[in-house]
């Protein structure tokens, strides 16, 4: 079934490419959604969500001010919302609805520079799940589930967002009272960055620093109400407002937040963790990173949509590059198709790849965070550094090359790709700022970098981490260079196991030679992140290998052929963005990397038959794209004039700045 929403007719190129496909792109579309059950209930949902006039604009999202724009994006969240509710209400529900409502599927389809209200599902109903006890479950799940009160996430500070024990905010607890008094005590101290908390949310979670029986305990959750119930004014003592404009996200409501001496009740401590009595006393949490764990959270949901997004512009660079024609590859014959350039294909191909690649990651990452948080819940704290250290590396890598490969991808349509009406610059906007908030990848990359050198010089119990159980033998792994993505696995984990032990003997000779420890870590970092990264691409390729094995007796032969092909691509093109590395850590030689040159231009040559079949099987409806360069269709130049014609600047034949200033000055003579 295509995923065109319209009648038009098609681009014959794009006929011609469908008809060369060599597998069944609905059976593909099946595997990736979990089975044909799972597709056919995606598509009733955007059914629901897509087909409801009210969530569509009469005027395009760039040509209206920023308050119109935040205006528009309330209304269309509030109707979003209101449909997730009935989902919910009729037992459609589950964690789909809200992946596919907040995130690139459908989410950024609707609401295409953000939403004003996703922090309250994705970050505040968690943290008050997360953090709270039962009682404060009851009191306050009901009533944020039933969106009654609206809240965000309010940790980030204007002087700090990494470093959040260096959280300024205070939360004194006063046991007179039996209230703790919210304090900003420094311009550095206001909140700066929630979303949603411009004008949008009446209600926060704030991290802040908890003072009580004259101690500082460190930072803690706590619910602040900030706005009145009624009239949504900001409560006495509330300095709130939004941040402004920025690179992208506009329709977000990013707020700023100052408190002065503002008292909330004892029981808005979120306290399943750590808790003070009514008299003051604190009592301490089995573990103060349980306070993380909504971070935790939305760094795992991450990997998906930044899955998700690298499909959706992977569609639209794709199905252009077979319709656009341009230049000659040889005189007198006609222009081809820029798909036809093998620089062309590097651009496309590995990062069509790499969408398989991040959401089989995504969907392992997931099943490891459940099983985790489900070890948590009875007391049970040993996998929490594994899975922190593997949310944290594979958030960042896969946001990281989210972002590059979506520039890669609009700077593969040329100047259309600038267009606003391509969707690329605003999905660019979308996945740059993935790699800086939740943590920006730098730092999440060195808390990997923390764990796997621990690890190392620990080593013995290696075993019963599964993300790491490679660093045990793969210093042995003395296999000669192969074709084989096997080969590439073992020589990616023999490498990072390499460069772990070059890192950690760096920092060993600095602290050797008088050097502090943490003066030797940050004179190693950029090791220290270079392993990392390694790290995640070997489970990433790993996880990616498993996947596509498992395969192998569910799926025909011609989309296996295809499966084994992407995989083979993703991991010969990263031993290839690695290969200085490889040269250096295993046997492989300068002629081995002509090999994998050489593999890398036969699979981009093997793919390119299936690349529109590929990307048509992701089966984004025209809507979800919302781009002129990436329909169904493939009408690409009609839909550029179409588009054009909204700009309001063509509503009218002569602008009135030619009579008030380009009339006089082409008249005027010096
Ligand atoms: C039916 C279903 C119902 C479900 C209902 C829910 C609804 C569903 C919702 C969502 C669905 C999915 C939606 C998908 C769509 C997604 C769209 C997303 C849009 C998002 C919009 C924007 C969101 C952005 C929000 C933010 O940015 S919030 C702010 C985030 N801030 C950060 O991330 C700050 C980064 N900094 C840190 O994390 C830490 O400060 C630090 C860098 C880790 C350092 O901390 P610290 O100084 O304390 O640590 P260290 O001294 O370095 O280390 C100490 C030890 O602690 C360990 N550690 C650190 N962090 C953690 C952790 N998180 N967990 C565990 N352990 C941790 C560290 O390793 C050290 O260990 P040691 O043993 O070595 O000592
Ligand atoms: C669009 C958007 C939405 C956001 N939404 C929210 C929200 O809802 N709620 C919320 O609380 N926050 C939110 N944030 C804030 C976000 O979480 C922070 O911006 C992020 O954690 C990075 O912190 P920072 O801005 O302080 O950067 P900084 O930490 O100042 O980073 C600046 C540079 O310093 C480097 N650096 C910092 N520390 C180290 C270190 N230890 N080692 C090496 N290098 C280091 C970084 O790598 C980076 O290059 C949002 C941010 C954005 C952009």
């Amino acid at each position: 079934m295509p995923s065109s929403s319209g009648n038009s007719k098609v681009n014959p190129d794009l006929v011609k490419e469908r008809k060369k496909c060599t597998f069944n792109t609905l059976e593909l579309t099946h595997l990736l959604d979990g089975g044909e059950d799972k597709t056919r209930e995606r598509h009733s949902r955007e059914n629901f969500f897509l087909e409801d006039p009210e969530l569509r604009s009469e005027v395009p999202l760039e040509y209206l001010s920023h308050k119109e724009k935040y205006e528009e994006a309330v209304r269309k969240a509030c109707i979003l919302f209101r449909k997730v509710q009935e989902l919910q209400n009729e037992g459609k529900g589950g964690m789909e609805n809200f992946r596919e409502i907040l995130g690139g599927q459908l989410g950024s389809a609707i609401l295409k520079d953000g939403n004003p209200l996703t922090l309250h599902y994705v970050m505040f109903i968690p943290t008050l799940m997360g953090q709270g006890t039962v009682n404060q479950q009851a009191e306050w799940i009901q009533r944020a589930w039933g969106c009654d009160i609206i809240g965000t996430y309010a940790q980030t500070e204007l002087g700090h967002g990494t470093f959040i024990r260096g959280l300024e905010t205070i939360a004194s607890y006063d046991p007179q009272t039996e209230e703790f008094i919210l304090h900003s005590p420094t311009i550095t101290s206001y909140k700066w960055w929630p979303g949603g908390l411009g004008h949008s949310a009446n209600y926060a979670v704030v991290v802040a620093q908890l003072h009580t029986q004259g101690k500082n305990h460190g930072i803690h959750p706590f619910i602040v109400q900030l706005r009145d119930e009624e009239t949504h004014m900001p409560l006495p003592g509330i300095k709130i407002g939004e941040i402004g404009s920025k690179l992208g996200m506009n329709s977000t409501n990013n707020g700023y937040l100052g408190f002065e001496k503002v008292r909330i009740p004892r029981t808005n401590m979120l306290m399943k963790n750590s808790q003070v009595l009514p008299d003051g006393t604190y009592v301490k949490s089995p573990s103060s990173k349980l306070t993380y764990g909504t971070m935790i959270f939305v760094r795992v949901v991450l990997v998906q949509d930044a899955a998700t997004y690298m499909k959706k512009a992977c569609t639209i660079a794709t199905r252009y590059s077979a319709v656009r024609h341009q230049s000659q590859i040889k005189v007198n014959e006609p222009e081809p198709q820029i798909m036809d350039f093998l620089t062309q294909q590097h651009k496309l191909f590995p990062n069509i790849a790499g969408c398989f690649a991040f959401q089989y990651a995504a969907n392992w990452l997931w099943e490891t965070y459940n099983n985790v948080t489900g070890e948590l819940e009875s007391g049970q704290l040993e996998n929490l550094p594994e899975l922190h250290a593997a949310a944290c590396v594979l958030k960042a890598v896969s946001t990281a090359d989210a972002a590059q490969g979506v520039e890669t991808l609009r700077l593969s349509c040329g100047g259309h790709g600038y267009m606003t009406s391509s969707n690329l610059p605003s999905t660019y906007g979308l996945v740059t700022a993935m790699c800086t908030y939740e943590g920006e990848n730098t730092v999440l990359l060195l808390q990997t970098a923390r764990f796997l050198l621990k690890v190392w010089q620990n080593k013995q119990n290696l075993q019963k981490l599964p993300t790491v159980s490679y660093l045990e033998n793969a210093f042995r792994n003395n296999s000669s260079f192969q074709k084989s993505v096997q080969w590439i696995i073992g020589a990616l984990q023999k490498t990072t196991v390499g460069k772990i032990d070059l890192a950690n003997k760096h920092i060993n000779d600095r602290v050797r030679n008088g050097m502090a420890y943490e003066d030797a870590w940050n004179s190693t970092s950029i090791e220290l992140v270079g392993l990392a990264e390694l790290h995640g691409r070997v489970i990433i390729v790993e996880t990616f290998r498993i996947s596509v094995e498992k395969c192998r007796n569910q799926v025909s032969r011609e989309l296996f052929a295809v499966l084994e092909q992407l995989l083979q691509l993703y991991a010969v093109n990263t031993a290839l963005r690695c290969c200085g590395d490889l040269l250096k850590y295993t046997d492989m030689q300068g002629k081995d990397v002509e090999v994998l040159q050489a593999w890398l231009e036969e699979l981009l040559n093997q793919l390119r038959p299936n690349a529109v079949g590929i990307v048509d099987a992701f089966d984004f409806r025209d809507e979800v794209i919302s781009s002129a360069l990436g329909s169904y269709d493939g009408n690409v130049y009609e839909r550029l004039l179409e588009e054009a014609q909204k700009s309001p600047l063509n509503a009218e034949p002569v602008n009135k700045s030619f009579k008030s200033y380009l009339k006089p000055f082409m008249k005027s003579q010096l």
